[in-house]
């Protein structure tokens, strides 16, 4: 079976800025990928990339064996952009309903699964009302539920858990490990280590290119110290020295 996401040898650059270097990402059925890096990394770029938002400069991609832009791949893959993109006057329930039918969720189907999608994110009670009246974690929330509506196989989360509070993040992490064990599989940008130490396999990534890559227990083995965070520290800092080096 092919891999759900193979990016190659990926570069991008913002006129002079190299915003991206030479990333290599493979992303098999069934796994959470997280991609962690500071601010101004590279990250989203690297799934607009992907997604065929964003036109490389250099490298392929394929999901789901297609190069992107496809249709028929973007009907099969969930998408949370890091800023929300909701109707504030319409509903909740409404919102759902519009990405549902936009996403071809059959009819029978899709109140069940626009239940589905607001209990996994805690919204049910507040489902009918206005989305202008939300705090900033409720639209996140809604934005986790659109991403889910129409039961894709491949969720491309772009900081999802950000303004959620704790005890609703280690639900969504468990239900995205549920939906992982079906076989389906994310790839998930966070600045949280502890939501790094979930994933299955990390990029760790700076400046535009990936420090380091592998499972969260092989980096921090690699690196001879005992959390991401401190892999991330040593990896820059190594990275720091070559440049100075140069
Ligand atoms: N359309 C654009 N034009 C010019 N520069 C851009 C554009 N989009 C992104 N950049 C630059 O590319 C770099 C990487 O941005 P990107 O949004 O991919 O980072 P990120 O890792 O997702 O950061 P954050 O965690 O803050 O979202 C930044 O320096 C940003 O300013």
């Amino acid at each position: 079976m092919k891999p759900y996401i193979e990016a190659r040898q990926v570069s991008k650059r913002f006129g002079q800025h190299q915003v991206l270097d030479k990333i290599d990402l493979t992303l098999p059925a069934g796994m959470i990928y997280g991609l962690i890096g500071p601010s101004g990394a590279g990250k989203t770029t690297l799934i607009k990339s992907i997604l065929g938002m964003e036109k490389v400069d250099g490298g392929t991609v394929q999901v789901m064996g297609a190069t992107m832009p496809n249709r028929p791949v973007m009907a099969k893959l969930g998408y949370m952009a890091q800023s929300d993109a909701l109707y504030e006057t319409l509903t909740a329930r409404e919102n759902l309903t519009f990405f549902g039918k936009l996403m071809s969720v059959p009819k029978d189907k899709l109140s069940q699964m626009i239940d589905y999608a607001a209990n996994l994110v805690n919204l049910t009670q507040q489902l009918d009302q206005r989305v202008s009246g939300y705090s900033g974690g409720m639209k996140r929330r809604l934005s986790l539920a659109i991403a889910l509506i129409q039961d894709p196989q491949l969720l491309i989360l772009d900081e999802p858990t950000v303004g959620i509070d704790p005890e609703l993040r280690q639900q969504i992490w468990a239900e995205l490990n549920k939906l992982k064990a079906t076989g389906k599989s994310m790839l998930v940008t966070t600045h949280v280590m502890d939501e790094a130490e979930r994933c299955d396999y990390l990029m760790l990534i700076r400046g535009g290119v990936a420090l380091a890559q592998g499972t969260p227990a092989d980096l921090k083995r690699q690196y001879k110290v005992d959390s991401i965070e401190a892999v991330f520290l040593k990896a820059g800092r190594m990275q720091d020295a070559n440049h100075g080096n140069r």
